[in-house]
């Protein structure tokens, strides 16, 4: 199963209904639970006072800052704690929040905390076998599974195999922009189309161009994300079957599971019959495809079954359509903020590519300020903001404290990339900081980790910036953008929502004008 547990939603943890049956349940978990900040002699990490049952939920409520990155930025910062330990209800927490913690976790220890959390709301559906590469528990499966992914599925290789999927895509969002500019002043929701460009590329990669399932399977995956990217009250006190009486999450999970499982089904269904057929060409497969070679092929140290493969695809789909989505309506709002860096980039793409009808993949190489406003923008926007969560398999030391085994770990990878401690005028978008090449996101410069680090790093970077250069560079290239109604560059909002991944909150609106016609 494809959920991807983007980060807490502090809007779901806060939400009226968990407050009130944390309320209504707090008596009687009193009496049922018993409270401790850790076995004697363990010296956890430092972080808020804790309450009995609640533990530190109140400090994350009170702040008021709705978005769970930003309210554990804030207490991290006001508690000077780089690692810091919360407690949620029953569930112990530690968040790295400086590149030293992050570094400790994802590299030093890295085996130690390479697993994901099974939280109660997604526990049954990964009982049921539909585990993936998201969720995967650290172990055999897993490490076969990841490397399938990185080296058949998402390889350089492989990526470069869908540049016909991306061109098209992207051809048809340009001639439809091209389209909507002949009603002067009109303005197109720019975060919208994007969304359902990448949201069709990746499809297109993943299971062909013949899914008839399309609407279905986004409402499913888009149902499902919205389940498991927040902690439900059975989430928060796992051990209570009273809480989890109150929880309909598990079950709504599973409902969800079920049906994003029957859809790709079909999927596999069709493609067994193309294949008898003899019409799948090796040079056009798919991922789908890929998979269900490879599992034809055999003599895999774990057998792949059906359901894993099904869950395989519906992780990739999830980890990539709206990763890439939010990652471009951000370049174009941080671009709309800022004229002098829109001018540059829009200067780079028409000066390199001199009138030709079209941005194709071969151009992108050249695009040096492209790419450093790509970066800038997911230093100042992961989509991930606390990347995935991760378990602390045993018992460890980190930064002299001790992590007990069973901790759930995050990284904020957007309060380290946002530090003023490690970046000059850090709140400002500069692409020209990263012109000196001195700082990636590979994963090994842990000031900058949009991607992850270590083990569970995502595997869809290559996926993902094929996608995105080439959207960005088309709208750059062919288009003047302006802000409706007058607004001003410095007027336009940047509230954020947790979805899938944090993207706008309100959509990005744009009024534009033809500057290179597209060839149609
Ligand atoms: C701008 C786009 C993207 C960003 C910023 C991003 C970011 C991330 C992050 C932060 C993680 C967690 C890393 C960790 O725990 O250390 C992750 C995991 C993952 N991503 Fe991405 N991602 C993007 C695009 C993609 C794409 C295009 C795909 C696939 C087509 C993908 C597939 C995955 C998968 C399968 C995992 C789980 C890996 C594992 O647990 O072993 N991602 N991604």
């Amino acid at each position: 199963m494809v959920l991807v547990l983007g980060a807490l939603a502090m809007e779901q943890v806060a939400n009226a209904l968990c407050l009130f049956l944390v309320a209504l349940l707090l008596p009687v978990l009193l009496l049922k639970l018993n409270w401790h900040g850790g076995s004697a002699g363990q010296r956890l990490p430092p972080g808020p006072s804790r309450l009995p049952v609640i533990g530190s939920l109140h400090h994350l409520l009170f702040t008021r800052i709705p978005l769970a990155h930003r309210a554990m930025a804030e207490l991290s910062r006001r508690h000077g704690a780089p690692l810091m330990y919360l407690r949620l209800g029953e569930v112990g927490l530690v968040v790295a929040s400086s590149p030293a913690a992050a570094q400790e976790i994802m590299r030093a220890h890295d085996v130690a905390f390479a697993s994901r959390p099974w939280i109660p709301s997604v526990r049954p559906a990964m009982e049921r076998g539909a585990v993936g590469l998201v969720f995967g528990r650290y172990g055999a499966l897993w490490r076969q599974l990841r490397r399938i992914s990185v080296l058949e599925l998402l390889s350089a290789k492989r990526v470069r195999s869908f540049r016909r999927v991306r061109e098209d895509e992207t051809r048809r969002l340009v001639a439809a922009f091209a389209l909507a500019a002949a009603t002067p002043g009109e303005a197109v929701n720019v975060g919208k189309r994007v969304a359902a460009l990448t949201a069709d590329a990746t499809m297109r990669a993943m299971v062909g161009d013949q899914f008839e399932w399309r609407e279905e399977f986004l409402r499913a995956i888009e149902e499902g994300s919205r389940l498991v990217s927040g902690f439900s009250l059975g989430d928060l006190f796992p051990t209570s079957r009273l809480a989890s009486f109150f929880s309909r999450t598990a079950g709504q999970v599973t409902a969800v599971q079920r049906k994003t499982m029957e859809l790709m089904d079909r999927a596999v269904r069709q493609h067994e019959e193309r294949r008898r057929a003899g019409t799948t060409v090796d040079d056009d497969e798919d991922i789908l495809d890929v998979l269900l070679r490879v599992h034809k092929e055999g003599g895999l140290e774990v057998p792949l079954t059906m359901d894993i493969i099904k869950s395989l695809v519906i992780d990739l789909f999830s980890g990539g359509s709206d990763t890439s989505a939010a990652t471009l309506g951000w370049a174009m709002s941080e671009l709309m903020r800022n004229p002098g860096a829109m001018e540059k980039a829009q200067a780079e793409v028409r000066s390199r590519l001199q009138g030709k009808p079209a941005v194709t993949e071969d151009d992108l190489h050249n695009l040096r300020y492209l790419k450093l406003v790509i970066k800038e923008t997911l230093r100042l926007h992961p989509p991930l903001p606390l990347l995935l969560p991760r378990e602390c398999m045993e018992d460890r030391k980190v930064m002299g404290y001790d992590v007990p085994k069973g901790t759930m770990v995050l990284v904020n990878a957007w309060a380290i990339a946002t530090d003023p401690e490690h970046w000059d005028d850090a709140d400002a978008f500069k692409p020209e900081r990263f012109e000196d090449g001195r700082i990636d996101f590979k994963g090994t410069d842990f000031e900058f980790i949009p991607f992850g680090a270590g083990r569970r790093m995502c595997p869809g970077a290559t996926f993902a910036l094929a996608t995105v250069e080439l959207v960005l560079a088309s709208l750059l290239y062919h288009f003047d953008w302006e802000l409706p109604g007058g607004v001003m560059p410095g007027e336009l909002d940047m509230d954020e929502r947790m979805g899938m991944s944090v993207m706008r909150k309100n959509d990005l609106c744009l009024c534009h004008v033809v500057r290179v016609p597209p060839y149609v």
